[in-house]
């Protein structure tokens, strides 16, 4: 058998699972929209072999009554085909969506049902998944839109053209139709568009729906999948949270009876009035037969405003149109002054900036929808190409403060300079080329190796020796060209061929990215927990090396290690917003206050557990 018709075949046997009342439902109004069209040709056929006589018999007579019949009977069944059509492509949709469900429920089970996590690094099985990820929930594809368009307008047109036609028949009927049909039309396309906002509406929840399906996707999450033993709690949380977010939107869908039987009873008496006038003048002989033929089809194609899924979809999916054009505008609204400084008045960065110094001053910031602040009033003077490490309690601000720097948040209150000039005034660009920042949660991307370290100077990625030099400076090129294809080596198993790293091996293809954007011109270094995952050898191999890593470079170094931290020229100890302590490792040592305690802390275990001092 094709493989197509396999495919059908097997959807249609699985429909049943999905929803038995709706498959119903959608099987019966397939056969009937199948039959009716039929059943209004053969009417049509029976109609006008029944009306010479008619005419010749004249109103009153037994073959008037057939045709009369016979009309009526025609106006009865259009309509009827016409409420057909949306029953059909309404138990559809919803039929079509709650198999999306199913699929993907089937998928997360089968997903997490293995003990190990093997197969998630299985290119095929990935193939799969992300299919199952395009699964959208809410069904927002603007180009629905557009694919409903031809057909939307082709009816429109059409009926429109023999309402025209109608008017030679009687102009006041032709009226009728041209104002009644588009008025049904008009309330129809607003209801869907209201289905389309309530849909927006439940993007949090879908959110929510999609988060919990992409954790029993990916990768990360397995191995605690497993070894919490939480797949069925997690495909019952988004059968769960599927309905709900689904809900509001199925209600809007679901049709009010009152507005469907005020338009379709409108359409209705407009359809039996029209039928029947044009019975009455065949009858009495005001017709020809060919005009009755002409303004017969015409009254059955007037009605082809009609309804079905591209009229849905031509409100629906044009929801989110005007949302997502005017999110710049609405982004732009809602920036910061600096954010929205004009390039003109933003200048240039020297080449060797920072020179002199980097200053806070008087710094206060808290995050955006947040009033805790996390700075207050701070000072610091980073001075240019030194090296200072930041100490604090976890939530104490340090990443913030390197956040800060970077310029991806803004101060909200005073500001912070380079060499003099304010932070805000500098080209942003420019400046973020000066900084090679490794944070803590630095990305692992599924790329080649030469793309892992590239990325960090894309302008220089083709650079091969740059980037081995950067390799070699942390100790990871040996690891890289034992690959089985050197730098082309995707980092991810989930791709042929593709190798996965340990988390030290990571942290050092993350390290080489940030000194590849050092080798292409960068002057400040921050490193936020930079050997965190290395081993303590690998950790000291590295720092031997951090006086050459670092030379010449404005170095900002943020650890709970002291090993690392005591290396750095200055020590700041942030505490409440504030630099708490502020000196050499011995001089703070000497202080005896929060960093010579959290120091003696750290030692002192070391010297329990390991028998040998940390430092
Ligand atoms: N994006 C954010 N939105 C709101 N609050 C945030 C955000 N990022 C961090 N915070 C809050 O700001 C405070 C400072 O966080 P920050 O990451 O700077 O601390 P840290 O000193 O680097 O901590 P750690 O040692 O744990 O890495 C914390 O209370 C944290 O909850």
């Amino acid at each position: 058998m094709p493989e197509t018709a396999r495919s059908i075949l097997i959807v249609l046997r699985v429909l049943p699972k999905v929803g038995r009342a709706r498959t119903w439902t959608l099987g019966v109004s397939v056969v009937l929209a199948a039959v009716l069209p039929i059943a209004i040709a053969v009417t049509t056929g029976l109609l006008i072999g029944t009306i010479v006589d008619a005419v010749k018999a004249g109103p009153g007579s037994a073959a008037a009554g057939t045709a009369t019949g016979l009309l009526v009977a025609i106006g009865a069944l259009v309509v009827a085909e016409r409420a057909v059509v949306p029953v059909m492509a309404a138990s559809a949709a919803t039929l079509g969506r709650d198999l999306d469900r199913y699929l993907q429920e089937r998928v997360l089970t089968a997903v997490n049902r293995p003990g190990g996590v093997a197969h998630l690094e299985d290119p095929a099985i990935q193939d799969e998944i992300r299919i199952v990820r395009g699964l959208g929930m809410s069904a927002y594809r603007p180009s629905q839109t557009v694919e409903a368009l031809p057909t939307v307008l082709a009816n429109w047109l059409g009926a429109l053209g023999s309402v025209v036609v109608l008017f030679a028949f009687e102009w006041w009927l032709g009226l009728l139709w041209l104002i009644a049909w588009p008025l049904v039309v008009y309330r129809m396309q607003r209801d869907y568009a209201r289905i389309g906002e309530e849909g927006y509406k439940q993007s949090t929840e879908l959110r929510g729906v999609e988060y919990t399906r992409d954790l029993a996707l990916s990768g990360p999450a397995a191995k605690e999948i497993r070894v919490w033993g939480i797949k069925d709690w997690l495909v019952d949380r988004f059968d769960r949270s599927w309905r709900r977010a689904i809900g509001p939107v199925a209600a809007a869908r679901r049709p009010r009876p009152l507005v469907v039987l005020a338009s379709s009873g409108a359409i209705l008496a407009l359809n039996a009035a029209s039928f029947g006038l044009l019975a009455f003048a065949a009858i009495r002989g005001n017709l020809e037969i060919g005009a009755l033929a002409v303004f017969l089809n015409a009254l059955i194609s007037a009605n082809s405003y009609a309804v079905g899924d591209e009229h849905f979809y031509l409100s629906y999916a044009s929801v989110t149109v005007p949302k997502l054009l005017s999110l710049e505008e609405r982004l732009t609204a809602n920036a910061t002054e600096g954010e929205r400084a004009p390039r003109a008045l933003t200048a240039v960065v020297a080449p060797d900036a920072p020179a002199k110094a980097i200053r806070f001053e008087g710094v206060s910031f808290h995050y955006p929808r947040s009033e805790r602040p996390v700075l207050e009033n701070f000072d610091l003077e980073i001075a240019a190409g030194r090296s200072l490490a930041i100490v604090g309690e976890n939530g104490a601000g340090k990443t913030t403060l390197v956040k800060l720097l970077s310029g991806l948040y803004e101060p909200t209150g005073g500001r912070i300079t380079v060499d003099g000039a304010a932070l805000s005034t500098l080209d942003p660009q420019q400046w973020r080329r000066r900084v090679a920042a490794l944070f803590q949660d630095f990305s692992r991307y599924h790329l080649p190796v030469r793309d892992n370290i590239g990325l960090g100077a894309p302008e220089h990625a083709g650079d091969l020796d740059m980037m081995r030099a950067a390799a070699e400076k942390v100790g990871v090129l040996d690891v890289i060209e034992a690959l089985p294809h050197g730098w082309d080596t995707v980092l991810s198993r989930e791709y042929e061929n593709g190798v996965d790293l340990s988390g030290g091996q990571w942290q050092r293809i993350a390290l080489a990215r940030a000194l590849f954007a050092v080798e292409a011109g960068a002057r400040v270094l921050v490193l936020d927990e930079p050997t965190a995952a290395l081993d303590v050898r690998a950790e000291a191999d590295l720092y031997e090396r951090f006086i050459d890593l670092t030379e010449g470079l404005t170095t900002i170094l943020i650890s709970h290690r002291f090993s690392t931290v005591r290396r750095a020229e200055r020590i700041i100890v942030v505490r409440d917003g504030q630099v708490a302590e502020d000196g050499t490792h011995e001089e703070l040592l000497a202080l005896g206050g929060r960093y010579a305690h959290m120091f003696n802390l750290q030692a002192g275990r070391f010297h329990t557990r390991e028998g040998a001092p940390d430092a």
